[in-house]
């Protein structure tokens, strides 16, 4: 079969911990990965950030008209279309034809997935045809409707020794396995930092435990770690996914510890329900990613539970805080090329899964042809 042809994304990916929007260049044709370009992080002002905290508090209870959602949409928006024209400057080298948006998680529940963000908008800002809504139609599918990085790990990893696994730890931490046959199983794992983070927050004002500090200064209390760690989602095998504030009750529960046994016992957890995972086969070594491999206490927790070894993914050449973003440019293709985003063994979903969808809000007509030519299978709004 002929490959199709490379293609050059811009993926956009605003995670859970509510930080800003990472924007990451890639070029492929879907399966394999020719070139990483360059990165950047455009950090949410505090306000905005603020904003959004409060949305996912009341995500249950928002229309989606709600004036507070569209001008918290609006703002975010806006924020995509500057790390776009920041990406751009960065690289003349490499002109993107289409961007992978993601959107913001708003909220995650079974049977229900929403990510806010005006693709139209983000179109017409940026010149670009824009992928968007990629979880969607594996939740309609009966899917989890995550994790959708796992077809993007697999990509990556394809020559490495097997078992291995790359762990994400994000707001909320996602692991991929490839096991030693070749198949690819993931799951969200549990908590990533965004206990830790809120907890931090709550107790010094500051937005997350800069390198461990205040959890490398406590003790982790045992009995109620153990209390933790009781929550039936930890027993589920894989497939199995999360919502930010999934276990947001756990901060109750520690309430009485100082902030430092309180930031310890944390670390704890994220580390203890990774290694917890009910997995086929141990990895030998796992490639970690996203915020948490900062976190020296985290690695450190984590390298002590783990029977494989545990590096930085950095260890391999890549870019920790670039791979999410790099994620959705590749699965952006993908959905072009009506390739599957997802597995039974990574989302639930009974069949693979094609996902995302196109949106041209004002774009060159010119421009749009030269990249659909490539398939065209889409509703254009
Ligand atoms: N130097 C550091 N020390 C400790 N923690 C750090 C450091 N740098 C980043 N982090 C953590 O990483 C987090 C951001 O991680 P990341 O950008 O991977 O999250 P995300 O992409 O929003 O989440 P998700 O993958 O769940 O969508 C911060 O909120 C913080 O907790
Ligand atoms: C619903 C949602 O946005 N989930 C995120 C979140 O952040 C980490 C984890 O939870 C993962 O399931 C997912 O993101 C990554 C990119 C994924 O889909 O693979």
């Amino acid at each position: 079969m002929p490959s199709s042809p490379l293609l050059t994304a811009i993926g956009l990916m605003s995670g859970t911990s509510l930080d800003g929007v990472d924007a990451a260049l890639i070029q492929t044709d879907g399966t394999r990965i020719s070139r990483h370009g360059p990165s950047l992080t455009v950090p949410y002002t505090p306000e905005l950030r603020a904003r959004l905290r409060h949305i996912l508090d009341a995500a249950p209870q928002l229309a989606p008209s709600d004036p507070i959602l569209l001008s918290a949409e609006h703002d975010l928006t806006e924020v995509h279309a500057i790390a776009v024209q920041q990406l751009r400057q960065m690289a003349p080298d490499m002109p993107a034809d289409l961007i992978g948006f993601h959107g913001q998680t708003i909220l995650h529940q079974p049977g229900r997935t929403w990510q806010i963000g005006n693709a139209i908008a983000l179109s017409a800002a940026t010149d670009l045809p824009v992928i968007h809504d990629f979880r969607t139609a594996d939740v309609q599918a009966g899917g989890e409707g995550a994790p959708l990085a796992p077809l993007y790990h697999a990509a990556l990893l394809h020559d490495q020794p097997r078992p291995v696994a790359i762990l994400n730890i994000g707001g909320v931490a996602n692991l991929t396995l490839l096991t030693s046959k070749g198949e690819i199983l993931a799951c969200d794992t549990g908590p990533g930092n965004a206990l830790l983070d809120d907890w931090t927050f709550r107790h010094t004002g500051i937005p997350y435990d800069k390198d461990g500090q205040l959890a490398h200064s406590g003790k982790v209390a045992e009995p109620l770690l153990k209390q933790l760690l009781a929550h039936p989602f930890f027993s589920k095998p894989a497939p199995k996914s999360l919502d930010r504030l999934s276990f947001h009750t756990a901060l109750q529960d520690i309430a009485a510890l100082s902030p430092a046994d309180g930031a310890a016992t944390l670390v704890a957890f994220t580390a203890e329900t990774i290694a917890r995972t009910p997995l086929p086969e141990q990895p030998k070594a796992w490639f970690v990613c996203g915020g948490g491999r900062h976190n020296p206490a985290i690695m450190e927790a984590l390298a002590q539970r783990l029977s494989g070894q545990v590096f930085p993914v950095e260890t391999l050449g890549w870019n920790g805080d670039a791979l999410e973003a790099e994620c959705f440019g590749f699965l952006a293709v993908r959905s072009l090329y009506g390739l599957p985003l997802s597995l039974p063994s990574t989302t639930g979903v009974p069949t693979p899964q094609r996902g995302g969808r196109l949106s041209c809000g004002g774009i060159t007509p010119w421009k749009a042809k030269a990249v659909l030519n490539t398939k065209m299978q889409y509703n254009i709004v």
